[in-house]
């Protein structure tokens, strides 16, 4: 099922906490969805499942919009919400069982779903306990169970891997990727390795607005407007090196490393490369390269450049 999201809004008094935003997912589609503390991600998300009411623009999910028919869309979404509301005092296989009740899976398929939850998110050692005892990464996979138990197909998960361990984490991705191959995902996290690891689509909001919207790939490709590379020379000294790089026509910065270990930082002006112009300088003046390696604008780079004001 598709998401289209039309010039969204929401206002907390005098706050606009999402401002105009418009977007699309496809079934099939995992959006990563990333934002500093406060950017509009959980409003973004509560809107989706008619958590919380729309102030302006709509959602169309599959084509029919959220501000009209929410509540009958709500069966075809699984929601994790941030601050995961769990019954305390119910053991989790009963609190499954109930959550497969409210969510309308049939009588007879209830006792298969939740085994089935129970399996997926590792839940078996503990199904027996009160969730109230359950460890914060053990409620979170409780959270997931249940977001997941009506088998939905659009997921809305906020911070799917809070309080999970490592091996958890890398379960719990391999699991949301499995089910992205045929649902509509959105995913917020504070991770950014796990949106490249998880994630086809990125999208990042900054104070209710998006500052950029498409994959890891294309994000670097706009972000890095200017070439870096790491050089490494023999044969010559820090000096020298930083001197005839700096007068190569395309060169904008460049930085030796300290302690003079004949290492480089070289910056091209934007939209120009000089690896060559290295390499032509390096073979005219007998220095001997023993590394050379583009710099890839990192994730954390971009993001930071895109949500620091
Ligand atoms: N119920 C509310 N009443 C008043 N203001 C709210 C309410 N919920 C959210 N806000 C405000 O709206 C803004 C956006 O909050 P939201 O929770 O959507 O951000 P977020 O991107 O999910 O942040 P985080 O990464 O910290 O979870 C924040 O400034 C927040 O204080």
């Amino acid at each position: 099922m598709d998401i289209r999201i039309e010039n969204l809004s929401k206002r907390y008094a005098s706050q606009r906490a999402v401002d105009g935003i418009s977007f699309e997912v496809k079934t099939g589609e995992i959006l990563g969805f990333l934002g500093p503390n406060g950017a509009g991600k959980s409003s973004t998300m509560k809107m989706i499942t008619g958590y919380i009411g729309i102030d302006g623009g709509d959602i169309l999910i599959d084509g029919r919009s959220v501000k009209r028919e929410g509540q009958s869309l709500k069966r075809y979404i699984g929601y994790l919400p941030e601050h995961n509301p769990l019954y305390l005092d119910m053991p989790v296989i009963d609190y499954l069982q109930f959550c497969a009740a409210l969510q309308g899976v049939p009588n007879d398929r209830i006792e298969e779903r939740t085994r089935m939850m129970i399996r997926l998110c590792g839940l078996n050692a503990e199904k027996h306990k009160n969730i109230g005892e359950l460890s914060k990464g053990y409620r979170q996979r409780v959270g997931l169970a249940q977001a997941m138990i009506h088998d939905p197909e659009i997921l809305i998960l906020d911070e799917p891997t809070t309080g999970l361990d490592p091996n958890q984490i890398v379960e719990i991705r391999r699991l949301i990727r499995e089910i992205g191959k045929a649902k509509t995902v959105i995913l917020s996290t504070h991770i950014l390795p796990e949106v490249e690891a998880t994630c086809d689509r990125i999208l990042i909001i900054n104070k209710g607005k998006i500052v950029a919207d498409g994959t890891a790939d294309t994000l670097r490709q706009q972000a890095s407007g200017q070439e870096v590379v790491h050089l490494q020379l023999e044969g010559t000294t820090a000096q020298h090196a930083v001197e005839a790089l700096s007068a190569l026509p395309h060169v904008a910065v460049v930085k030796a490393d300290e302690g003079g270990s004949s290492r480089f930082e070289v910056k091209s002006r934007a939209g120009h490369s000089s690896r060559r112009d290295i390499f032509n300088l390096c073979v005219a003046k007998g220095w001997v390269i023993t590394e050379m390696t583009p710099v890839e604008t990192r994730l954390e780079d971009i993001f930071r450049n895109l949500t620091v004001n």
